[in-house]
């Protein structure tokens, strides 16, 4: 079995799971959060800053490398993990929702999607069975299974449709997985939708119980979504995801979000906010975000964040920051990056460090107190 998940502790007040999930290339502490790195680069870092970070696991994107080298190039290298230097676990997104967020005139079928590359305009096709060797010509630690994310909003009966084509097209994964994949390095992992609809992701979760994944993903939110839908929605599905597997909540998302999420059930994240938000001059500190780019850092020599311990807050002031945006220096880049993605792996170390303390209801307690004082 190449993939162990083993819960250490079981919140007394929450739904919040203190774990372990161990692949053949590192050990992962859960609740975990995964930085982004699309087009097999977390951008402006390299995989040292990401190792000092002490990031476990890290994403790549399927519809990303699928278009540019493809997949055939990093096989023929002998696969991500060698080809971009990352010795640590990887996770692939399946490509579905990029077809839908990135791709030109796609038209869905049941046998999979036709769309033109946003980069070149090629004519090109995704399917269960394409995503799924891509991600295993990847080498990739965890697939995730080819679906479609909703739209939002969307009807009742659209999200009804929708999930039961994401359940056919599972099975279609399961299948060719099984029979192609190298099962003691990589596994499987089932993308439960059914929108805001508590009925409808019941129904998704029992098609995906019976075809049995690895893990379990909740997909088809943080797109667009009022809050306190995703937060419900979460809040329901969560606790019926399987208690021995992995649970991860995709595309999710601020500090807070994550807080909340840990409490209703999540293990895993991924949210390009660190990243994206640090390359348009949007940093996290423990008093809310700043935007260096706002004249009232021009002077500014504290660091970005008093409490951060991080060798961009050690070292370089707000001013520097606040300059080297101004001026488009791609170090503005990589140390906002630093910082942000710092800030968002300390977080997940004192919400485990609070579970492993019985102290996790405490802490969102406080966290949500001081989140308030700095919304005011
Ligand atoms: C932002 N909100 C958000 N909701 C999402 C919902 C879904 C979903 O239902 N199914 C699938 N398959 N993917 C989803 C994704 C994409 C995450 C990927 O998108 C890429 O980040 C943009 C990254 O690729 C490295 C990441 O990899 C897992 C979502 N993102």
């Amino acid at each position: 079995m190449s993939l162990r998940f083993e819960v250490s502790v079981r919140d007394p007040t929450t739904e919040a799971r203190r774990g372990r999930l161990i692949t053949t290339r590192s050990v992962i502490e859960t609740p975990v959060f995964m930085p982004v790195g699309t087009a097999a680069t977390v951008k402006a870092l390299t995989q040292e800053m990401l190792e000092a970070l002490d990031a476990r696991i890290i994403l790549a994107n399927t519809y990303h490398l699928f278009l540019r080298p493809g997949q055939a190039v990093i096989r023929d290298l002998g696969g991500l993990h060698r080809f971009m230097g990352w010795p640590r676990s990887i996770l692939t997104d399946s490509g579905g929702y990029q077809v839908f967020s990135l791709g030109e005139l796609r038209t869905v079928s049941e046998e999979g999607v036709a769309f033109r590359s946003h980069l070149d305009g090629t004519k090109l096709f995704l399917s269960p069975e394409v995503s799924m060797e891509v991600q295993i010509a990847l080498g990739s630690d965890i697939v995730m299974a080819f679906d479609e994310c909703p739209p939002y909003p969307a009807t009742h009966d659209q999200v009804r449709i929708s999930l039961e084509l994401t359940e056919r097209w599972a099975r279609r994964c399961r299948a060719y997985f099984d029979a192609h994949a190298d099962r003691d390095r990589q596994s499987l992992f089932g993308i439960v939708q059914g929108g805001i609809h508590a009925d409808l992701r019941a129904r998704s979760l029992e098609g995906l119980l019976d075809i049995g994944f690895e893990g379990y993903a909740i997909g088809g939110l943080s797109v667009g979504e009022e809050k306190r839908h995703m937060y419900d929605t979460t809040a329901f599905i969560a606790p019926r995801l399987p208690a021995d597997k992995p649970r991860y909540l995709m595309g999710v998302g601020t500090p807070a979000d994550l807080v909340e999420s840990v409490a209703r059930g999540v293990d895993m994240f991924d949210c390009v906010m660190p990243t994206r938000h640090a390359r348009n001059g949007t940093v996290f500190t423990t008093t809310g975000r700043l935007n260096l780019r706002n004249a009232r850092y021009i002077q500014d020599e504290q660091p970005l964040d008093a409490e951060c311990a991080c060798f961009v807050c050690r070292r370089y002031s707000r001013a520097y920051l606040a300059h080297l945006m101004r001026a488009g220096e791609i170090l503005a880049s990589v140390l906002a990056t630093y910082h942000n993605l710092h800030h968002y792996l300390d977080l997940m170390q004192r919400i485990r460090h609070a579970l492993e303390q019985g102290a996790f209801g405490r802490f969102v307690t406080e966290f949500r107190h001081r989140q308030l004082s700095s919304e005011e």
